[in-house]
């Protein structure tokens, strides 16, 4: 056992972006430690989604940057993400209408095995093995995700809580060691968010994830930690329960201005 904390996972160090005038993130730090659940919340328009933009590498900041397993990316891109064992979700779903949920699931994989997967769609090759096993992982990811029998069905038949399986069971078919879930419980039932409860906590004992959520029961009851922004800067950090109670989170939720503005 060594005394000294591991590096995190992930990390947003001092993180500052601008759009124009509008000063949507300011000096932003998070860190996620390896096998942890972090919730990012805040109110409308706090800065939740570009900061999960710049931890995406969707948008580079214009200042600070991101760590992953300690090393900075100040030049992340999107296209990196595959290789650093990095997958995202999207609100949108982002699922391609005229693919099978499994085809959909398959387009997740790392390049290499898409590679073969497309040489096999398109006759022009020696890819059937790698295109059988690559079609194997996808049908494994939809296990996982419960949504095994809507394999071969397309992704508009699918009712919208199948669909967010779907796209998360992309997410996980490239086997991330972290994973970002962009408001993964907007649009379920309540029954569909306990489920979701427990199978990020299932997820975490394999990945880092962090996830963007509007939706407080799911981020108090599945978090280790969170981070609370509000108009681009970071007011309160820590477990759901200090978070919770911190009042500065309650006066952002309700508008108010924090006691510390009056003095
Ligand atoms: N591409 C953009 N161009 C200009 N302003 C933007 C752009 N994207 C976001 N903003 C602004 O930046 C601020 C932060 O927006 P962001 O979408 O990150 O907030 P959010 O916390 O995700 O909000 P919500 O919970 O409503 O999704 C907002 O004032 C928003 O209007």
């Amino acid at each position: 056992m060594t005394t000294t904390d591991p590096d995190p996972m992930l990390a947003a160090h001092g993180v500052t972006v601008r759009f124009g005038g509008l000063l949507a993130l300011n000096e932003v730090n998070l860190e996620a430690q390896p096998g942890s659940v972090v919730g990012l919340i805040g109110p409308n328009g706090a800065g939740k989604t570009t900061l999960f933009n710049v931890l995406s590498g969707l948008i580079t900041p214009n200042a600070g940057h991101v760590a992953i397993r300690g090393r900075p990316h100040p030049r992340l891109r999107p296209h990196h993400l595959a290789g650093l064992r990095i997958a995202r979700t999207f609100q949108g779903l982002n699922l391609f209408p005229g693919m099978t949920a499994v085809d959909n699931v398959a387009v997740g994989a790392d390049r290499h095995a898409r590679a073969s997967w497309l040489t096999a769609l398109t006759g022009l090759g020696r890819a059937a093995r790698d295109e059988r096993e690559l079609r194997q992982r996808a049908m494994s990811a939809l296990a996982e995700v419960d949504a095994s029998e809507y394999a071969f069905a397309l992704p508009a038949t699918l009712p919208f809580g199948v669909q967010k399986r779907v796209a998360l069971a992309r997410a996980l078919v490239s086997e991330p060691e972290v994973l970002l879930l962009d408001e993964p419980a907007s649009g379920l039932s309540e029954e569909e968010l306990t489920t979701l409860g427990a199978r990020i906590r299932t997820l975490s004992e394999r990945m880092t994830v962090v996830l963007v959520e509007h939706h407080m029961d799911l981020v108090m009851s599945v978090c280790d930690h969170i981070v609370v922004l509000n108009f681009g800067e970071v007011i309160s950090t820590g477990s759901p329960d200090e978070v919770r109670n911190d009042p500065k989170v309650t006066q952002a939720y309700l508008g108010e201005p924090a006691e510390d503005n009056h003095a």
